[in-house]
């Protein structure tokens, strides 16, 4: 990784002319983060019952036909449908039984029939399943009226998967779903990466646990519960947690202890131009490389990242929506290749707005907006606060995702077309 300082292009348009020479744009970084970050090394095979979040390191292939078998797609009859001449009802011999996860030996040929249920696996001879409401049954005969295409009712061996098919790619993150397809393609076992080893470290002095009693100037925490439940959705093992003090030398220290067992770390404060803002005069004592340091963007200017060592460092600003903001945008990003996640497409999408917008031009903002509805012509309209404020977080909860507000742009009028980025769920 090389120290980069700036910025050529506008890129996503978060570049102004008013913005300091140090920042870059949202999708400078973006573009750093995909082309400096590698995926964690190490894989590890896991069974599906611990597989869900994991990240597969190999695509997963059908280990057999899927279904293995013709089977029964309905409770009924299985019959051949060659054996019914002339115009019905014809009445044919119930000569055999079988059910699910049992074979039979009948065999069907002539005006015969046997009692199938869901699942069974058709008999040699049969080619049409008729559903039991369809016909009459009296003793071991049945009887019906109406003629069965060939292929009525039976699911036939591989419709589904082939043997050897491609069921997911690598780089997959495994959802339910994921996980049903893996189990329906015999993959008990799928190899994944391992999870990434993350350290949180909540900085200042004037921080308390919630609930907790404290002075006149202190205040909750906020940053640590997030990213401790943003991190456990997003499927890592958080390896370190502490709360660090406003001191160069203890930060110095925490962060080298947290470096030398993580992948990642990350703090938040600490990070902008105050005397008591040391984060990254402690980076710079441990050696780190920084990739980035400043984004044009609001809220969230200071977000930072690097490496010290072989292990990543994200620093997020102290304002809690800032670090909400900075991790929804940068922190899943780096995740996601770190974890070797295959990320297909934008994160963003158009959506209009449902008011005017009246703001400062400068940098570009990202303000909670909820998705309200679509309009006439079938698109998502989002609403929003008049302003963004990073320390506010009552918005939040309402919120579904992020819309951009272009750097120099000082006012939209209502209907107007602005990205989106919808929250992830971490
Ligand atoms: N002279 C300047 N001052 C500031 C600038 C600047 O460019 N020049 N940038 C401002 C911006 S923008 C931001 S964002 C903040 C970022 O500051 P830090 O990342 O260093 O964060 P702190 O100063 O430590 O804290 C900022 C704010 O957030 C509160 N905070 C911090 N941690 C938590 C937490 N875990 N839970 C709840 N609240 C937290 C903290 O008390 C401060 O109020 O800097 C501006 N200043
Ligand atoms: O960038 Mo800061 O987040 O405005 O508060």
């Amino acid at each position: 990784m090389t120290i980069q300082q700036a910025i050529s292009s506008p890129g996503c348009g978060c570049y102004a002319r008013d913005t300091p020479k140090t920042l870059i744009s949202i999708d400078q970084a973006l573009a750093r983060i995909a082309t400096h970050v590698a995926p964690v090394g190490c894989t590890e095979a896991v069974t599906l019952d611990r597989a869900l979040g994991r990240v597969l390191a190999h695509p997963v292939l059908s280990l057999s036909m899927a279904p293995a078998f013709d089977n029964a797609a309905m409770d009924g009859y299985a019959i051949a449908t060659g054996a019914l001449a002339g115009n019905g009802p014809w009445k044919l011999q119930v000569v055999g039984r079988v059910a699910a996860g049992r074979e039979t030996k009948a065999s069907l040929a002539g005006k015969r029939a046997a009692r199938i249920f869901t699942g069974a696996p058709i008999p040699d001879g049969a080619d049409a399943v008729v559903k039991q409401e369809e016909v009459t049954r009296d003793g071991d005969v049945m009887q019906l009226t109406r003629r069965p295409a060939a292929g009525l009712n039976i699911r036939r061996a591989g419709s589904d998967m082939a043997k050897g098919a491609p069921v997911l790619d690598k780089g997959r993150r495994l959802r339910p779903r994921d996980i049903a397809a893996c189990a329906a393609a015999g993959a008990g076992t799928v190899q994944t990466r391992r999870r990434l080893r993350v350290a949180l470290l909540v900085t200042g002095d004037e921080l308390r646990n919630p609930g907790d009693l404290r002075d006149p100037a202190q205040i909750w925490d906020v940053n640590m519960p997030l990213l401790t439940a943003s991190l456990a959705a997003a499927g890592a093992d958080i390896v370190a947690s502490a709360h660090g003090a406003d001191s160069l030398a203890g930060l110095v220290r925490q962060m080298g202890d947290m470096a030398a067992q993580a992948d990642l770390v990350i703090t938040t404060g600490g990070i902008s131009v105050g005397e008591e803002d040391h984060v990254k005069p402690a980076f710079a004592k441990l050696g780190g490389e920084t990739l980035f340091s400043g984004v044009a963007i609001k809220p969230g200017k200071p977000v930072s990242a690097g490496r010290i060592g072989n292990t990543h460092w994200l620093g997020l600003p102290g304002n809690p929506l800032a670090a909400y903001v900075t991790w929804q945008v940068f922190g899943m990003a780096l995740l996601r290749v770190l974890g070797g996640e295959a990320v297909k497409g934008s994160a963003r999408r158009l959506v209009v707005t449902d008011a005017p917008i009246s703001r400062k031009p400068g940098r570009c903002e990202l303000r909670p907006a909820t998705l309200a509805g679509v309009d006439a012509h079938g698109r998502e309209v989002v609403s929003f606060d008049d302003a963004t404020h990073s320390a506010r977080l009552g918005c939040l909860p309402m919120a579904d995702g992020l819309m951009f507000l272009p750097a120099n742009t000082e006012s939209l009028p209502s209907g107007a077309l602005v990205e989106f980025q919808p929250f992830c769920q971490s």
